[in-house]
């Protein structure tokens, strides 16, 4: 079943329609991209799917009570650092779910790291360019851990690597039978990702139809999280065959290594007495 059902929706904005009889549903396992001009009511039309904007007219039924999760085209230019913003969105979340702060600071981590914002201190996101504030956007949307991705423009303004990325998030969410919307001019990216493309012209549907996505390949990377057995040795360990980043903490390391080189870096990690902590593939979700 549908995780969301829209059933003739209209929408209206004092006398002007910005949407008209729609009818879609919005399956799990399913990436939907909604394509179309500029004013067309894709941005309208994701506010309804996500329960933000009241439609004027029709029904909108929900299986269940998914966590959905929204990611408007772009966020506000606040007086905030990343991590301020992410653990005040999370502990908003919070209130409805068990996971703890320490769980969510260390997820809110793993994010940063994987979209290269770590290191962002205390910048605050009023000064962040364009691509960066989309990245915090997008964080704190897959934060939720939501069954139902509802995202604007998502592609804005990233990088080919930060698109990749995400490309490889969307596609975990799908495998996980999460449903994504999103709504995109990014043909290239759309094309890669969606299984179904439902274009929008004037508020209506003018065609919804299957796609088959994916000609490119996955993120080639493995994440390899270790305990070293001392301090230290950064240049060294940065030069291990396949490794294309090293980051360590005292004696915790993360290496970004090519996968065909995964499991020699495994070896050689063991031999020298460190303790794995975790193998993911760079587009795994946490
Ligand atoms: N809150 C609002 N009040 C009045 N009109 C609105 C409101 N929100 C959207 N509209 C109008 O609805 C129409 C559709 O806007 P919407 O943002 O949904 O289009 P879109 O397809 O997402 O456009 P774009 O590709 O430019 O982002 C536009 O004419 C817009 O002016």
């Amino acid at each position: 079943m549908a995780i969301v059902e829209l059933d003739h929706i209209h929408k209206r904005y004092s006398n002007e329609y910005v949407l008209r009889d729609i009818t879609l549903s919005i399956r799990r396992g399913e990436i939907t991209a909604i394509v179309g001009a500029n004013g067309s009511g894709k941005s309208t039309l994701l506010r309804v799917v996500a329960g933000l904007t009241a439609p004027s007219g029709g029904e909108r039924t929900l299986d269940g009570q998914p966590v959905i999760a929204y990611a408007p085209d772009r966020l506000p230019k606040l007086r905030f650092t990343p991590r301020e913003y992410l653990r005040h969105m999370t502990n908003m979340d919070r209130l409805g779910s068990s996971i703890g702060p320490a769980e969510s600071a260390e997820k809110i981590e793993w994010y940063l790291e994987r979209f290269g914002m770590a290191g962002t201190g205390k910048l605050q996101m009023k000064d962040f360019s364009k691509g960066m504030l989309q990245k915090i956007n997008l964080i704190q949307a897959f934060l939720r851990d939501p069954q139902l991705l509802v995202l604007d423009e998502p592609f804005g303004g990233l990088d080919e690597e930060a698109a990749r990325l995400l490309a490889d998030w969307l596609n975990a969410a799908k495998q996980r039978n999460g449903a994504v919307i999103v709504a995109s001019h990014e043909r290239a990216w759309v094309s890669e990702v969606a299984d179904r493309i439902v274009a929008l012209g004037g508020g209506k549907i003018r065609s919804d139809r299957k796609s088959m996505p994916g000609t490119r390949l996955p993120n080639k990377n493995k994440i390899v999280e270790c305990l070293l057995p001392a301090e230290g040795g950064g240049d060294e360990e940065g030069r291990m065959d396949g490794v294309v980043r090293f980051e360590a903490n005292g004696r915790r390391a993360r290496y970004t290594v090519d996968s065909a080189q995964s499991d020699r870096l495994l070896r050689q990690l063991l031999e020298k007495g460190a303790s794995i902590i975790s193998v993911q593939e760079k587009g795994d979700l946490p």
